[in-house]
């Protein structure tokens, strides 16, 4: 284990990681911040969770001149939440160094992203569709920008991003240094990056499988009309303190988040078509505890970092492999647990062989529960409960009126309604979800992935409706590929 002070990291960011309770550098930060510091552009790629946001953060600030109240450092990352959460954890790293991170994201007022812009932030951390917007009203200036950030950089050079991206970096300066970091690099990808960067230095942390080995990977085989019962009587054996479900459309995503509301969960839905108001919301009231079942569609799966969630539930087999690791990356982030348990309709059961030749990982099979398993999950978190209060040892003043109550009724009778009146128990409201057509995987040529042609042309505005609609000064790439297969424009 490496500490920051052997990696040359300044006081003034010691001081900042002291006071955010990083004692060590992760694997991944140990490897690639000495390399940024000394000016090399670097692709970073390290499982989900392990501090890639530091690994290019600390570098970054390091290189900042703090007097100097011009943008020279642009993170881009794909979604809204995340450019928010970036920024964050910039101005956490940036706090005794005088340098400020601005998130400048789509649904938000352009107004008012102005004015921030110039109150001179020295790191800009956006949304590739609103900079290009800033950039086209010259609304901001990246002609002193030295590094360029690349967060999750596979899906950023992906079809729906390419362009843009290409358009952004040829805004900055040729001589600036460019990071990548992504949990996955796709090899079509890798080279796309290679070409827009200088003799980039290749970090890629060991690790035997790509997905994290502290996340307990299982499958149910279940047909599509059993997925939403099922859901429900793992949600009832697990009681997850925060569990994410991740679905295919934001029609499925809307529907399972109503049904678990009709049942009686805490659950609230996050896709591309909410206000940007809304999607925050909604997420803030997630890591507040407030909200126990957050539905999403990938929208939600790259780069958050929500502490407290124990379990992600694939509904929907995702379209990818990189997909299924970035989504179930959602728990056991920065050492800790988690389970992530898929649904897989018979039909796709060709889709998660594929996931676990890519990942290098195994998915073991769980037996659908059923609804008597579900029943005992739930008298089992009050039987625990009850457990815990009798360990308290605080219950004499309720004596008299046990013995009250045993003179009357034998003690199982006691104790079972006890257990009934403290057992939640499920409302059994129908729920009815439309159903989708099942993932299919053929063969790409030799390559053993699925052919939904993810890196080369299948996929049209998908990366747009992350971030809401955004053509005023763009282009308008409706019909750019409306011939090719549309793969996912339904975040
Ligand atoms: N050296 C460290 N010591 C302790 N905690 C750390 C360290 N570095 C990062 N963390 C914490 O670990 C968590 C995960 O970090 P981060 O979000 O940067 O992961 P990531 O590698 O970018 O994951 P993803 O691939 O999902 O985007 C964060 O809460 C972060 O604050
Ligand atoms: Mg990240």
């Amino acid at each position: 284990m490496t500490t920051f002070n052997e990696l040359g990291v300044s006081t003034q960011i010691l001081k900042a990681l002291n006071s955010m309770g990083f004692e060590e550098s992760t694997p991944i930060q140990a490897q690639t911040i000495p390399l940024a510091l000394e000016g090399n552009d670097v692709i970073g790629q390290a499982q989900t969770g392990t501090g890639k946001t530091a690994a290019f953060g600390i570098p970054t600030i390091d290189k900042i001149d703090a007097k100097l109240r011009k943008i020279q450092a642009l993170a881009i990352a794909p979604t809204r939440e995340l450019a928010i959460q970036v920024a964050e954890e910039l101005n956490r790293l940036a706090k005794f160094k005088g340098i400020r991170a601005l998130a400048i994201y789509g649904g938000q007022h352009m107004d008012r992203q102005i004015r921030a812009l110039k109150d001179g932030p020295q790191i800009v951390v956006a949304t590739p569709g609103r900079l290009l917007d800033h950039m086209r009203r010259r609304t901001i200036n990246i002609s002193n920008v030295q590094i360029a950030i690349l967060d999750e950089a596979d899906e950023m050079l992906n079809m729906g991003f390419i362009d843009d991206i290409r358009e952004i970096l040829k805004g900055m300066p040729e001589d600036r240094q460019t990071l990548l970091f992504s949990a996955t690099m796709p090899k079509e990808i890798r080279d796309i990056a290679t070409h827009l960067m200088k003799e980039p230095k290749e970090v890629k942390v060991k690790a035997k499988e790509m997905t994290v080995e502290n996340i307990d990977q299982f499958f149910i085989e279940i047909p599509e009309k059993h997925k939403f019962e099922t859901l429900n009587n793992h949600l009832d054996i697990n009681s997850p303190d925060l569990a994410i479900v991740f679905s295919r459309t934001k029609k499925r995503v809307d529907e399972i988040t109503e049904g678990l509301q009709a049942r009686g969960y805490r659950a609230e839905g996050i896709h591309g078509d909410l206000t940007q108001g809304k999607r925050m919301s909604v997420l803030n009231k997630f890591k507040n505890g407030r909200v126990d079942v957050l539905v999403a569609t990938d929208v939600a799966a790259r780069g958050l970092d929500i502490s407290g969630v124990t379990h992600v539930y694939n509904f929907d087999i995702p379209q990818d492999p990189e997909s299924y690791v970035h989504r179930i990356g959602r728990t056991g982030r920065a050492g800790r647990t988690g389970e992530a348990i898929s649904f897989i309709t018979p039909r796709e059961m060709a889709q998660l062989h594929l996931i676990e030749k890519v990942t290098k990982s195994k998915m073991k099979r769980l037996m659908p529960p059923t609804n008597k398993d579900a029943q005992r999950g739930k008298q089992q978190v009050t039987i625990d409960k009850l457990q815990k209060t009798i360990n308290q040892q605080e219950l004499k003043d309720y004596h008299e009126a046990a013995n009250e109550l045993l003179q009357e009724n034998d003690s199982i009778t006691v104790i079972a309604a006890a257990l009934k009146m403290l057992t939640k128990e499920r409302r059994d409201t129908p729920v009815q979800i439309s159903s989708v057509a099942p993932i299919s995987v053929k063969k790409a040529q030799g390559s053993g992935r699925s052919n939904n042609k993810r890196y080369y042309g299948g996929r049209n505005q998908g990366g747009r409706n992350q971030g809401g609609n955004r053509n005023q000064g763009g282009r308008n790439r409706k019909g750019k590929f409306q011939n090719s297969r549309n793969r996912n424009n339904s975040k």
